[in-house]
């Protein structure tokens, strides 16, 4: 498990490890870290020009004694002074081992430009002249490497008010911060390499996380000697209709490929139609009328994508809701909750899957605004709605009451195409059937969901390129069986 802390959090870790070192050793661990990393960019360090961006913090003193350390080694190493003040020692050494100061000009012709405007510290939109450095940076040639969190990040949340440094990698200190995880923030970053100095001991339960190949692996359901169809998970599918038949073959394809032990498919009679024609594995039900007691018993409900949301698509969602197994509601099903959130009083977990799109209408807030600030909003909805939130987009956050908020790294871009998301809750709705709980079902399924993505987009050459929802569900088998 990876984990990710807020900057509240990693300041009271580091004031408790501060209190059993001597005085700026942390710095002394960080800037020695930051050195390093610096110097494996470079191809040689000897001669080669970094610039340092030198905010008023300790931020800027980070950069400034990683600098000194550069200059030792015979980099020309020059530092605009940003700040109202600067971090005295850090100057002091920099200046002794050669470096030396000097104006915005520099930038331009740097090999390396480290980014130490400002760190966990920072608040808000950039000021200036950090944000036209900030610019300045992102059009220069030279690499930029960010000192602990690109500056203009939030690193609590990832947000992003105004401009924000543009990374190549970022260097960052005892623990990963949320911001560099979450999206918009995590774009801004490259990769990011973790310098220890020493804080494990005095970190506190994580604010997110996010899960690895391994963890996943670990928490699949797999069927044993002894395993038979029902024992497996039987999961119940309502979704498509006569207009949409699209959705409901793609999430019967996700949950099938993930290896439901049976899916009970129940739907309007064209929908069922087209299931039963691609996926003959389906037990299906034409629905005569709003009532789900014909399907059989299940062990848990997807219910929504292509349904509509007319009349008779609401009494279904009521009938599915009124159940006592677990459901996962996504798209059209979505609409209809927001409609009528009474709904989502019942005794069962209710995982819901939205876009931000979706969470605008469930939340009434618009839909930027949830872009702009995710961590925000998906924690406010499990509050509000009392259910399980898989917050789908280009970071996708699950979150639970008191559990971390997971985020998935393993997507691409090009999950961006129509029916992704169907996929993704067949894949959810099987694990939920198989056992897992409604967090650990969709933090898994994101996470399978994404390594197939990358699977069908990666072809023959190595190179990314478009996929098809449905070449996601195909993939899923290959990637379950190399976890
Ligand atoms: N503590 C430790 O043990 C260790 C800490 N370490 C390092 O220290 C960093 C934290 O240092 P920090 O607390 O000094 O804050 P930091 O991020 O430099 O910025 C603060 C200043 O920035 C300014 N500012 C803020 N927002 C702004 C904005 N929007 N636009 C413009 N300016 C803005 C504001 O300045 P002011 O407005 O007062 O001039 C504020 O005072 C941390 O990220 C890590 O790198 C490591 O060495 C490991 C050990
Ligand atoms: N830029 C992106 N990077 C990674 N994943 C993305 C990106 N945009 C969308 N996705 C993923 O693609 C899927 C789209 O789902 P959704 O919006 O419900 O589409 P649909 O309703 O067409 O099935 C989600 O899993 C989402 O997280
Ligand atoms: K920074």
């Amino acid at each position: 498990m990876r984990t990710a802390y807020t900057s509240d959090q990693i300041r009271t870790a580091e004031r408790a490890l501060m209190a059993t070192v001597p005085e700026g050793t942390l710095m002394r661990r960080a800037a020695t870290g930051l050195s390093v990393v610096c110097a494996g960019l470079l191809p040689g360090v000897y001669g080669s020009r970094v610039v340092l961006l030198v905010g008023s913090g300790d931020n800027g003193g980070d950069a400034l004694y990683a600098g000194a350390r550069l200059a030792r080694r015979g980099a020309r190493v020059e530092a605009i002074l940003a700040g109202s003040r600067t971090h005295a020692g850090g100057l002091a050494a920099l200046l002794d081992a050669g470096g030396r100061t000097a104006g915005t000009d520099v930038i331009e012709r740097a090999d390396l430009i480290v980014d130490g405007l400002v760190g966990i510290g920072g608040a808000g939109e950039l000021r200036e002249p950090y944000r036209t450095l900030a610019l300045a940076a992102g059009a220069a040639p030279g690499l930029v490497v960010a000192v602990d969190v690109p500056s203009g990040v939030d690193a609590s949340t990832g947000r992003v008010d105004g401009e924000a440094v543009r990374a190549q990698l970022t260097v960052t200190f005892g623990a990963c911060k949320n911001g560099l995880l979450v999206d918009p923030g995590r774009s801004f970053c490259g990769p990011v390499e973790l310098v220890d100095i020493g804080l494990g001991p005095y970190l506190p339960d994580p604010d997110v996380a996010s899960l690895t190949d391994d963890d996943v692996a670990d928490l699949l359901p797999r069927p044993e000697a002894e395993s038979d169809k029902y024992r497996r998970g039987v999961l119940g599918i309502v979704a498509g209709s006569d207009r949409f038949t699209g959705a409901a073959v793609l999430a019967v394809g996700g949950a099938i490929r993930a290896g439901a032990g049976l899916v009970r498919f129940a739907s309007a009679e064209t929908a069922v139609r087209q299931v039963r024609n691609r996926w003959p594995e389906a037990i299906t039900t034409v629905l005569d009328g709003p009532s789900v007691a014909e399907v059989g018993r299940v062990q848990a409900w997807v219910l929504g994508p292509g349904m509509g949301t007319g009349e008779e698509a609401v009494a279904l969602a009521r009938a599915v809701l009124a159940t006592d197994v677990p459901v996962l509601v996504d798209a059209d099903g979505l609409t209809i909750l927001a409609n009528d959130r009474s709904l989502l009083r019942r005794s069962a977990p209710t995982v819901l899957t939205p876009h931000a799109g979706e969470l605008s209408r469930l939340l009434d807030v618009p839909r930027e605004r949830i872009e702009a600030a995710r961590m925000e909003h998906v924690r406010r909805a499990v509050a509000e709605l009392g259910a399980i939130v898989l917050l789908k987009g280009s970071t996708t956050l699950i979150a639970e009451q008191d559990r971390p908020v997971r985020v998935n790294t393993t997507g691409t871009p090009w999950l961006a195409t129509g029916g992704t998301g169907d996929v993704l809750s067949g894949i959810a709705g099987t694990l939920l059937s198989g056992g897992l709980s409604g967090y650990d079902a969709v933090s898994c399924a994101a996470h399978l969901h994404g390594l197939a993505a990358q699977a069908a987009s990666t072809g023959i050459s190595g190179g990314h390129g478009p996929i098809a929802a449905m070449d996601v569900a195909t993939m899923l088998p290959q990637v379950i069986r190399s976890l």
